[in-house]
This record gives C-alpha cells, sequence and structure tokens, in this order.
C-alpha cells in the first residue's frame, strides 16, 4: 500500500492507497515539532480502528511547509522501512516541469495539482486551490504549470481582520443569504463570503483574457463546497485531487525506475 502525505501550513492529510482506491484518509494539525514516533502512534491508532494492516511500502510527500519533510522521512525509515517520494525534490521526477522564471520554487502542492488537473481534463485548465493560502495554477495544454495566482486564504484573511480591528470577533465562515448584513457577525461574513466569490470570479477572468482561449476550472481544498455554493464558475469540486497527484507522481516515478 502507498501512503499518500499533503502537508499545508495549516492541515496535513494522510491518506492510504490500496492500488485501486483510498481506503482510509485522516487529517491532522500541520506541526514541524510533531515527531516520528507521534506521528506513528496516531497512523497506527486510527489503522488499527479501522482494521487496516500495516503493510505500507512506499510513502510519497508533498509539503508547504519544509521543517516538516524531516520528521515525515524519519517517521518513514523508522516504521515503513523506506525512503519517501518527496515531491519538489531533485530525485522526484514530474511527467512535465514547469515554465516559470528562472530560480523560483514552486509550491509542490501546486506542481501535484497540475498532475492531477490535468490527468482528468487535459489542458488549459486553472486549479483554485481553498487552503492556507487560495492559489490558482494554470495548466498548459501539455501539462506544464505556467504560474498562477496566489492569494491570501479565507480563514487567514479572517485571522487578519480580528488581528487588525479591535471591536471585530472571530466568526467561522459560512454562505450568508444576503449580501447586506445586519449585524457584526454577518457583515464580516458577506466581506469574506461574497468578496472570496468575487476574488476568484475575477481573477479567472483575467487569466482567461489573458491567454484567449477556453479554459476549464476546477476547484479544491476544504472549503471549495461552499463556495461553490456561491457561484457558478466551477466545472467540478474535487476534494481528493492531490491526493489523486500524489499517486500519479509515485507511478510515474516507479515506472521509470523500473523501465
Ligand atoms: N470543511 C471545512 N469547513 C470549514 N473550514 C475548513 C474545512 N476544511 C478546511 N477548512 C479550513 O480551511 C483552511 C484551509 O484548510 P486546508 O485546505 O487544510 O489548508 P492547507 O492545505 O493550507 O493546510 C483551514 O483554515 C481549515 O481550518
Ligand atoms: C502558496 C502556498 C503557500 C500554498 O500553500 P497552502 O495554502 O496549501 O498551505 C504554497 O504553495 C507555497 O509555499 N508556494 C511557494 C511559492 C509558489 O508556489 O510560487
Ligand atoms: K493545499
Amino acid at each position: 500500500m502507498i501512503l499518500c502525505i499533503d502537508c499545508g501550513n495549516t492541515n496535513t492529510v494522510f491518506s492510504i492507497w490500496n492500488g485501486d482506491a483510498f481506503i482510509a484518509t485522516w487529517r491532522t494539525a500541520s506541526d514541524h515539532r510533531q515527531t516520528a514516533d507521534q506521528y506513528y502512534t496516531w497512523l497506527s491508532t486510527l489503522m488499527s480502528l479501522k482494521g487496516i494492516q500495516a503493510d505500507i511500502s512506499e510513502v510519497i510527500i508533498s509539503s508547504t511547509v519544509p521543517r516538516v519533510v524531516f520528521n515525515l522521512r524519519v517517521l518513514c525509515d523508522r516504521y515503513f522501512n523506506c525512503r519517501p517520494l518527496v515531491v519538489g525534490k531533485p530525485d522526484c521526477h514530474l511527467p512535465v516541469a514547469p515554465r516559470v522564471d528562472q530560480g523560483t520554487t514552486v509550491g509542490p502542492d501546486r506542481l501535484v495539482n497540475t498532475v492531477a488537473g490535468y490527468d482528468r481534463h487535459g489542458g488549459d485548465l486553472i486549479v483554485v486551490d481553498f487552503g492556507t493560502a487560495t492559489t490558482f495554477d494554470v495548466v498548459d495544454h501539455d501539462g506544464a504549470y505556467i504560474g498562477g495566482v496566489i492569494a491570501p486564504g479565507v480563514n487567514t484573511s479572517l485571522e487578519a481582520l480580528h488581528m487588525a480591528a479591535a471591536a471585530l470577533p472571530h466568526v467561522d465562515v459560512t454562505k450568508p443569504q444576503t449580501a447586506i448584513g445586519t449585524n457584526t457577525v454577518a457583515c464580516i461574513q458577506s466581506g469574506i463570503y461574497w468578496g472570496y466569490v468575487g476574488l476568484v470570479e475575477g481573477i479567472v477572468r483575467q487569466i482567461r483574457q489573458e491567454r484567449d482561449r477556453p479554459m476549464s476550472v476546477i476547484a479544491t481544498g476544504g472549503l471549495a463546497p461552499l463556495f461553490d455554493q456561491g457561484t457558478d464558475i466551477f466545472d467540478s469540486v474535487e476534494e481528493d485531487l492531490t491526493m489523486h497527484g500524489l499517486v500519479l507522481i509515485n507511478r510515474y516515478n516507479r515506472d521509470l525506475t523500473t523501465a
């Protein structure tokens, strides 16, 4: 079985691929202080609760938090007796190289989303990922990542507003029925929700204008389904997109070494 790990700035998601399907997915807060032993205790408990035998033979990691990778490597070495494939490292190959400014490091999550999106939809694609940051990845006709957009994430913006304004509480993001809020919480929720709907629609419009061709738009990340309710800009919402990309990249690299 393959263990796929997607570490974002807020959450780290572990999924187990049995060769045909993901048989389990678990989430923990991203924290570089979490040790290999802590990961394993947590993971093995959840696995035994689901009755999953621990025959993990391969691990692939995408991490937007570089410091987390060290302990994840120790986890693989100590408990799964394998060397993980880490997206973005020189020994992890991608089907198509990104075309960006020389010296730029593209977030591994964005590279993985590109591979997954291209596999499912073909080229000329925009992938919107609602994470700690809201990112837009532009995928060329041949599957290359050619750049995109990084905007503050929905919860990141809410937190910044709460921190900066003495009288504004922390609120949870939901879809308000109306744009006009009649109390403070409703006003903030409207600003965030309809503000992000406008941000996504505006950026997609701008990208399409620059590319001057039809482009599909797919959304992923924890908050994608909520925002999908307020716009018809998305052709699909795919919560498993990053995990799907990790499986593809793992297979691609395995095929290269056995070829
Ligand atoms: N289903 C959900 N409902 C509400 N908030 C969510 C949900 N899933 C994720 N979030 C929030 O969205 C933000 C981004 O989460 P996530 O996609 O895990 O980010 P990252 O990949 O950057 O770690 C976080 O603040 C998280 O708490
Ligand atoms: C933009 C990101 C912070 C998004 O990370 P996330 O919201 O998934 O935690 C991450 O992809 C990153 O650190 N990127 C490096 C710069 C770039 O992609 O151009
Ligand atoms: K992400």
